[in-house]
Protein backbone atom coordinates (compact mmCIF):
# COMPACT_ATOMS: atom_id res chain seq x y z
CA UNK A 1 0.00 0.00 0.00
CA UNK A 2 2.09 3.20 -1.67
CA UNK A 3 0.03 5.80 0.55
CA UNK A 4 1.61 4.46 3.64
CA UNK A 5 4.99 5.94 2.65
CA UNK A 6 3.62 9.05 2.98
CA UNK A 7 2.45 8.84 6.84
CA UNK A 8 3.94 11.26 9.11
CA UNK A 9 2.00 10.61 12.24
CA UNK A 10 0.34 8.07 13.43
CA UNK A 11 -2.24 7.02 16.24
CA UNK A 12 -2.19 3.27 17.37
CA UNK A 13 -5.59 2.78 19.02
CA UNK A 14 -5.78 -0.36 21.53
CA UNK A 15 -9.10 -2.14 21.25
CA UNK A 16 -8.58 -3.73 24.64
CA UNK A 17 -8.70 0.41 25.81
CA UNK A 18 -11.80 2.25 26.09
CA UNK A 19 -12.30 5.80 24.58
CA UNK A 20 -15.35 8.07 23.58
CA UNK A 21 -17.00 9.25 20.81
CA UNK A 22 -15.76 13.13 21.03
CA UNK A 23 -12.17 11.81 21.87
CA UNK A 24 -12.30 9.33 19.16
CA UNK A 25 -13.76 12.11 17.05
CA UNK A 26 -11.36 14.40 17.98
CA UNK A 27 -8.61 11.89 17.11
CA UNK A 28 -9.50 10.98 13.85
CA UNK A 29 -10.34 14.52 12.79
CA UNK A 30 -6.92 15.73 14.10
CA UNK A 31 -4.84 15.43 10.90
CA UNK A 32 -3.05 12.46 11.76
CA UNK A 33 -2.26 10.50 8.43
CA UNK A 34 -3.56 7.49 9.89
CA UNK A 35 -5.07 5.22 12.61
CA UNK A 36 -4.02 1.77 13.49
CA UNK A 37 -5.60 -0.58 15.49
CA UNK A 38 -3.39 -2.98 17.47
CA UNK A 39 -2.72 -4.09 21.05
CA UNK A 40 -0.72 -6.83 22.48
CA UNK A 41 -3.01 -8.24 24.65
CA UNK A 42 -7.00 -8.11 25.26
CA UNK A 43 -6.73 -7.87 21.62
CA UNK A 44 -10.91 -9.59 20.40
CA UNK A 45 -13.08 -9.03 17.26
CA UNK A 46 -15.80 -7.50 19.93
CA UNK A 47 -13.20 -5.03 20.27
CA UNK A 48 -11.50 -4.34 16.75
CA UNK A 49 -15.35 -4.48 15.10
CA UNK A 50 -16.05 -1.49 17.24
CA UNK A 51 -13.35 0.18 16.66
CA UNK A 52 -13.56 0.02 13.21
CA UNK A 53 -16.92 0.86 13.00
CA UNK A 54 -16.41 3.83 15.03
CA UNK A 55 -13.17 5.22 13.35
CA UNK A 56 -14.65 4.45 9.39
CA UNK A 57 -17.07 7.36 10.41
CA UNK A 58 -14.38 9.45 9.98
CA UNK A 59 -12.00 9.74 6.09
CA UNK A 60 -8.49 9.09 8.08
CA UNK A 61 -7.00 5.53 6.27
CA UNK A 62 -7.64 2.83 8.75
CA UNK A 63 -5.17 0.03 9.09
CA UNK A 64 -5.08 -3.20 11.36
CA UNK A 65 -1.95 -4.16 13.18
CA UNK A 66 -2.67 -7.96 13.35
CA UNK A 67 -1.30 -9.83 16.56
CA UNK A 68 -4.31 -12.44 16.77
CA UNK A 69 -5.98 -14.13 13.70
CA UNK A 70 -9.12 -14.69 16.10
CA UNK A 71 -9.44 -11.13 15.78
CA UNK A 72 -9.22 -10.44 11.87
CA UNK A 73 -12.24 -8.91 10.08
CA UNK A 74 -12.39 -7.67 6.62
CA UNK A 75 -12.62 -3.88 5.95
CA UNK A 76 -9.41 -1.78 7.12
CA UNK A 77 -7.37 -0.18 4.58
CA UNK A 78 -4.37 -2.16 5.05
CA UNK A 79 -2.89 -5.13 6.86
CA UNK A 80 0.00 -4.77 9.20
CA UNK A 81 1.93 -8.27 9.42
CA UNK A 82 4.69 -7.69 12.72
CA UNK A 83 8.02 -9.93 12.26
CA UNK A 84 9.89 -9.85 15.74
CA UNK A 85 13.05 -10.37 14.28
CA UNK A 86 14.42 -9.91 17.42
CA UNK A 87 12.47 -12.50 18.82
CA UNK A 88 13.93 -16.05 20.46
CA UNK A 89 11.38 -17.74 19.63
CA UNK A 90 10.47 -18.87 16.06
CA UNK A 91 6.63 -18.47 16.39
CA UNK A 92 7.22 -14.36 16.01
CA UNK A 93 9.04 -14.31 13.52
CA UNK A 94 7.36 -16.99 11.00
CA UNK A 95 5.38 -19.63 12.37
CA UNK A 96 2.11 -17.92 13.33
CA UNK A 97 2.26 -15.61 9.79
CA UNK A 98 2.54 -19.98 8.24
CA UNK A 99 -0.49 -20.85 10.26
CA UNK A 100 -2.37 -17.60 9.19
CA UNK A 101 -1.16 -18.37 5.65
CA UNK A 102 -2.83 -22.05 5.55
CA UNK A 103 -5.94 -20.37 6.95
CA UNK A 104 -6.87 -17.62 4.92
CA UNK A 105 -4.61 -17.87 2.08
CA UNK A 106 -6.70 -18.81 0.04
CA UNK A 107 -9.05 -15.56 0.59
CA UNK A 108 -6.53 -13.03 1.33
CA UNK A 109 -5.79 -10.23 -1.42
CA UNK A 110 -1.80 -10.07 -0.77
CA UNK A 111 -1.79 -5.98 -1.65
CA UNK A 112 -3.44 -5.41 1.36
CA UNK A 113 -0.83 -7.09 3.75
CA UNK A 114 2.66 -4.95 4.60
CA UNK A 115 5.56 -6.53 6.85
CA UNK A 116 6.84 -4.86 9.75
CA UNK A 117 10.38 -6.02 10.78
CA UNK A 118 9.88 -5.46 13.88
CA UNK A 119 13.14 -4.50 16.82
CA UNK A 120 11.44 -4.24 19.92
CA UNK A 121 14.06 -2.40 22.56
CA UNK A 122 11.77 -1.98 25.95
CA UNK A 123 12.87 -5.57 27.34
CA UNK A 124 10.07 -4.58 30.04
CA UNK A 125 7.14 -3.96 27.19
CA UNK A 126 4.21 -6.67 27.06
CA UNK A 127 5.13 -7.31 23.68
CA UNK A 128 9.07 -7.97 24.42
CA UNK A 129 7.84 -10.26 27.11
CA UNK A 130 5.42 -12.10 24.69
CA UNK A 131 7.62 -12.67 22.14
CA UNK A 132 10.79 -13.01 24.57
CA UNK A 133 12.72 -10.27 22.43
CA UNK A 134 16.44 -10.16 23.47
CA UNK A 135 15.72 -6.54 24.31
CA UNK A 136 19.27 -6.04 25.34
CA UNK A 137 20.76 -4.51 22.46
CA UNK A 138 23.64 -2.51 21.62
CA UNK A 139 23.29 0.38 19.17
CA UNK A 140 25.06 -2.09 16.54
CA UNK A 141 22.80 -4.76 16.99
CA UNK A 142 19.53 -2.54 16.47
CA UNK A 143 21.16 -0.93 12.91
CA UNK A 144 22.37 -4.68 11.99
CA UNK A 145 18.53 -5.93 12.36
CA UNK A 146 17.52 -2.77 10.46
CA UNK A 147 20.10 -3.97 7.20
CA UNK A 148 18.68 -6.97 7.62
CA UNK A 149 14.91 -5.81 7.17
CA UNK A 150 16.08 -3.69 4.39
CA UNK A 151 18.65 -5.22 2.43
CA UNK A 152 17.73 -9.04 3.26
CA UNK A 153 14.84 -9.41 3.65
CA UNK A 154 13.65 -6.52 1.83
CA UNK A 155 10.83 -5.39 4.18
CA UNK A 156 8.87 -2.43 3.42
CA UNK A 157 9.12 -1.58 7.23
CA UNK A 158 11.73 -1.36 9.77
CA UNK A 159 9.22 -0.31 13.44
CA UNK A 160 12.18 0.58 15.98
CA UNK A 161 9.67 -0.26 19.04
CA UNK A 162 9.95 0.93 22.58
CA UNK A 163 6.52 0.72 23.50
CA UNK A 164 5.71 2.45 26.99
CA UNK A 165 8.99 4.20 27.02
CA UNK A 166 10.91 6.92 25.65
CA UNK A 167 13.66 5.88 22.99
CA UNK A 168 16.96 7.46 22.19
CA UNK A 169 16.94 9.58 19.31
CA UNK A 170 20.57 9.28 18.84
CA UNK A 171 19.82 5.81 18.27
CA UNK A 172 16.84 6.38 15.69
CA UNK A 173 18.78 8.92 13.94
CA UNK A 174 21.88 6.13 13.41
CA UNK A 175 19.41 3.59 11.75
CA UNK A 176 17.55 6.17 9.55
CA UNK A 177 21.11 6.45 8.01
CA UNK A 178 21.78 3.36 7.14
CA UNK A 179 18.15 2.90 5.49
CA UNK A 180 17.25 3.77 1.98
CA UNK A 181 14.23 1.60 1.18
CA UNK A 182 12.80 0.78 3.99
CA UNK A 183 10.67 3.30 5.93
CA UNK A 184 11.84 3.99 9.40
CA UNK A 185 8.95 3.66 11.86
CA UNK A 186 9.30 5.12 15.09
CA UNK A 187 6.50 4.10 18.27
CA UNK A 188 7.21 4.22 22.27
CA UNK A 189 6.70 6.52 25.06
CA UNK A 190 5.94 9.93 23.05
CA UNK A 191 3.73 11.76 25.54
CA UNK A 192 4.86 15.29 24.57
CA UNK A 193 4.56 17.63 21.00
CA UNK A 194 8.30 18.19 21.83
CA UNK A 195 8.97 14.53 22.34
CA UNK A 196 7.31 13.75 18.96
CA UNK A 197 8.92 16.22 16.64
CA UNK A 198 12.65 14.95 18.05
CA UNK A 199 11.50 11.48 16.98
CA UNK A 200 9.99 12.94 13.89
CA UNK A 201 13.61 14.80 13.16
CA UNK A 202 14.83 11.54 12.25
CA UNK A 203 11.72 8.68 11.86
CA UNK A 204 9.60 8.35 8.51
CA UNK A 205 6.54 7.67 10.63
CA UNK A 206 6.30 8.23 14.64
CA UNK A 207 3.42 6.53 16.18
CA UNK A 208 1.77 7.31 19.31
CA UNK A 209 -0.14 4.93 21.26
CA UNK A 210 -0.40 5.18 25.30
CA UNK A 211 -0.73 8.90 25.40
CA UNK A 212 -4.08 8.49 24.08
CA UNK A 213 -5.28 7.14 26.78
CA UNK A 214 -3.23 9.24 29.66
CA UNK A 215 -2.86 12.15 28.32
CA UNK A 216 -5.05 12.93 25.46
CA UNK A 217 -4.37 16.83 24.72
CA UNK A 218 -1.11 15.96 24.81
CA UNK A 219 -1.07 13.07 22.33
CA UNK A 220 -3.53 15.33 20.18
CA UNK A 221 -0.42 18.33 20.07
CA UNK A 222 1.98 15.85 18.92
CA UNK A 223 0.26 15.84 15.33
CA UNK A 224 0.94 19.66 14.63
CA UNK A 225 4.48 18.76 15.86
CA UNK A 226 5.30 16.15 13.67
CA UNK A 227 3.83 17.40 10.37
CA UNK A 228 5.82 20.50 11.08
CA UNK A 229 9.46 19.10 11.56
CA UNK A 230 7.98 16.53 8.59
CA UNK A 231 7.44 19.90 6.42
CA UNK A 232 11.28 21.01 7.73
CA UNK A 233 12.60 18.05 6.43
CA UNK A 234 10.73 18.23 3.71
CA UNK A 235 12.64 21.82 2.46
CA UNK A 236 15.89 20.99 3.59
CA UNK A 237 15.82 22.08 7.31
CA UNK A 238 15.06 19.89 9.52
CA UNK A 239 18.27 17.55 10.33
C1 LIG B 1 -10.26 -12.62 7.23
C2 LIG B 1 -9.37 -11.58 6.68
C3 LIG B 1 -9.83 -10.19 6.73
C4 LIG B 1 -8.21 -11.90 6.16
C5 LIG B 1 -7.27 -10.92 5.60
C6 LIG B 1 -5.95 -11.53 5.33
C7 LIG B 1 -4.97 -11.39 6.44
C8 LIG B 1 -4.72 -10.05 7.00
C9 LIG B 1 -4.35 -12.48 6.91
C10 LIG B 1 -3.29 -12.50 7.98
C11 LIG B 1 -1.96 -12.85 7.42
C12 LIG B 1 -0.87 -13.01 8.42
C13 LIG B 1 0.44 -13.43 7.90
C14 LIG B 1 -1.07 -12.79 9.75
C15 LIG B 1 -0.01 -12.90 10.82
C16 LIG B 1 -0.60 -13.42 12.07
C17 LIG B 1 0.17 -13.17 13.35
C18 LIG B 1 -0.58 -13.42 14.57
C19 LIG B 1 1.45 -12.75 13.39
C20 LIG B 1 2.23 -12.49 14.64
C21 LIG B 1 2.30 -11.01 14.98
C22 LIG B 1 3.24 -10.72 16.12
C23 LIG B 1 4.67 -10.98 15.90
C24 LIG B 1 2.78 -10.23 17.31
C25 LIG B 1 3.65 -10.03 18.50
C26 LIG B 1 3.30 -8.80 19.34
C27 LIG B 1 3.59 -7.51 18.67
C28 LIG B 1 4.83 -7.30 17.90
C29 LIG B 1 2.68 -6.54 18.73
C30 LIG B 1 2.85 -5.24 18.03
C31 LIG B 1 1.99 -4.19 18.61
C32 LIG B 1 2.46 -3.58 19.88
C33 LIG B 1 3.88 -3.66 20.28
C34 LIG B 1 1.56 -2.93 20.62
C35 LIG B 1 1.90 -2.28 21.89
O1 LIG B 1 1.39 -3.03 22.86
P1 LIG B 1 0.20 -2.59 23.83
O2 LIG B 1 -0.76 -3.71 23.89
O3 LIG B 1 -0.32 -1.25 23.45
O4 LIG B 1 0.94 -2.51 25.20
P2 LIG B 1 0.55 -1.58 26.43
O5 LIG B 1 -0.84 -1.93 26.82
O6 LIG B 1 1.59 -1.87 27.47
O7 LIG B 1 0.64 -0.19 25.92
O1 LIG C 1 2.10 3.26 23.32
P1 LIG C 1 3.36 3.98 23.03
O2 LIG C 1 4.38 3.89 24.10
O3 LIG C 1 3.10 5.38 22.58
O4 LIG C 1 4.00 3.23 21.76
C1 LIG C 1 3.37 3.32 20.53
C2 LIG C 1 3.56 2.07 19.72
O5 LIG C 1 4.86 1.98 19.22
C3 LIG C 1 3.17 0.81 20.43
O6 LIG C 1 3.25 -0.25 19.54
MG1 LIG D 1 -0.33 0.61 24.20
Amino acid sequence: MEEMRAWRHVFKLDPNKPIDDERLERLCESGTDAVIVGGTDGVTIDGVLDLLARVRRFSVPCALEVTDVEALTPGFDVYLIPIVLNSRRTEWIIGRHHEAMKRYGDVMNGEELVAEGYCIVNRECKAAKLTEADAALADEDVVAYARLAEQLYRLPIFYLEYSGTYGDPALVDKVKRVLSRAQLVYGGGITTPEQAAEMARYADTVVVGNAIYESFENALATVAAVQQMADRRKFGAGT
